[in-house]
């Protein structure tokens, strides 16, 4: 496999990958790297998340370089499943009560003050006894059932009858020594049916958000998302339940509408979005709403941080779905290891086109080829329209500088990293 030399002098970096996608091959071409078969010595390898478990699997018997770096961790399905990401994120929050830590802190009704980002959800058919238990509790409410192994809103509906959920029911399944596969498996949730509603339509938010080291964690967020809105104007009626053009937000399903607009593609900035709300709203609680966004992104990969293979080759640019709520609360819905590249519209294509750049000036410095030995701290003028997010690694350090100038009885500098990691609290 690849050597860790030096490349020689003029040596052109090869890049392999799955994708035909002209906002990743033009990027890739303009930087003058040059594209290899997936067999070859390549140093950057955009993969589909299909060849991921081969490419680090023990029969592969395939070690990377260090002069070589991948578009995704190994496991990286303990974020990017649905079932996956729910079951770490009650796990995080139930050590950190076990602890003692206040970020686990409840109210009056054992609701989760910092840490209630995701919807109430089940696993169907493993949870199906406790979530009858709670569907008893509040039977007036709507549930969406979700598909595991799907995406792009296949195999989802809405639910707010009992009697809809018999096949899941241990019963239903006619043999329960027999696991159901990940294609079998669902999660069901509350369904958030207060979104907030722009000219009377429900959307939700397609954030990016990048992570190059898991363990410390250092993660940025870009600031060029989007808003995708439905195309027929929400109503929480129960006669509406299977209207998916009213309730489900994938481009998928609403550019198979008929009020399915081509040219704006449904979407509007995450930069509009803003502006909309800092001036029907207010600055104060829209600038709230985003700390929020960042809190839930943070906690989200704290919450797998322990459980992922943190291979210092890997990196990953994730798609975060994001609904929002009409009382400003954002819902974490889901998170995509391989969020679309396509491009619906000529804004999305500039917009896909940036954020691949903006990637590959982190993870490979412009004009250098990957080293990961170097530490993925890159210059702060390689950010482009990324925010970093945290860097613990940082935050340890002016910690520990801190520390020695409080001793010399100098400092009270505040560092974002630092505050983070003592008092996550301050976010809020
Ligand atoms: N709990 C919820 N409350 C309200 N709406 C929801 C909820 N969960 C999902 N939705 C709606 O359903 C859509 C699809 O859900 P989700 O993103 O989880 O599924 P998906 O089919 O895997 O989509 P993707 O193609 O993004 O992977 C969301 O974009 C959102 O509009």
């Amino acid at each position: 496999m690849s050597s860790c030399c030096p490349p020689p002098k003029m040596a052109r970096l090869k890049y392999a990958t799955d994708f035909d996608k002209s906002v990743l091959l033009n990027n890739f071409d303009t930087r003058g790297w040059v594209q290899v078969s997936t067999d070859d010595d390549w140093n950057i390898y955009w993969a589909g998340v299909h060849n991921i478990r081969n490419i680090f699997s023990v029969e592969c018997g395939f070690r990377m370089g260090d002069d070589q770096v991948i578009n995704h961790f190994p496991n990286h399905v303990e974020l990017t499943r649905k079932d996956l990401m729910v079951k770490n994120i009650k796990r995080y929050r139930k050590e950190l009560d076990k602890e003692g830590s206040p970020l686990a802190e409840k109210d009056e009704n054992g609701r989760y003050v910092h840490l209630d980002f995701i919807p109430l959800t089940f696993m169907l058919p493993a949870d199906y006894n406790l979530f009858v238990e709670e569907f008893r509790k509040n039977p007036n409410t709507t549930w969406i059932m979700k598909p595991c192994g799907k995406a792009r809103g296949i195999g989802i509906f809405l639910v707010n009858k009992l009697s809809q959920l018999k096949k899941w029911s241990r019963d239903g399944k006619g043999n329960s020594f027999v696991a159901p596969t990940a294609k079998e498996t669902y999660v069901i949730s509350k369904y958030i049916d207060n979104p907030l509603l722009i000219g009377g339509k429900k959307f939700d938010l397609r954030l990016y958000v990048l992570v190059t080291s898991f363990r410390p964690l250092k993660c940025y967020m870009y600031r060029l998302g989007f808003c995708r809105f439905c195309t027929v104007k929400y109503n929480a009626n129960v006669s509406e339940l299977d209207n998916m053009f009213v309730h489900l937000t994938n481009v998928s399903i609403q550019k198979t509408g008929e009020d399915y607009n081509a040219i704006h593609g449904g979407k509007w900035t995450v930069e509009n979005l803003r502006l909309y709300l800092e001036g029907t709203r207010g600055k104060e609680v829209s600038d709230k709403l985003f700390d929020d966004i960042n809190w839930l992104t943070v906690h989200s990969l704290k919450a797998v941080a322990g459980v992922i293979s943190n291979d210092r080759h890997c990196f990953e640019c994730y798609g975060y779905d994001i609904i929002i709520d009409d009382n400003l609360k954002p819902w974490l819905i889901e998170v995509n290891a391989s969020p679309s590249l396509t491009a619906t519209t000529s804004s999305d294509r500039i917009m896909k086109y940036n954020l691949m750049s903006d990637v590959c000036n982190i993870v490979i410095p412009p004009g250098e080829f990957p080293d990961v030995r170097w530490n993925k701290v890159p210059a702060k003028e390689n950010y482009g329209n990324f925010d970093l997010l945290v860097d613990e690694e940082l935050a340890q350090a002016e910690l520990l500088s801190q520390e020695v100038k409080a001793r010399a009885g100098a400092s009270n500098a505040t560092v974002r990293g630092a505050r983070d990691l003592r008092k996550p609290t301050t976010w809020k």
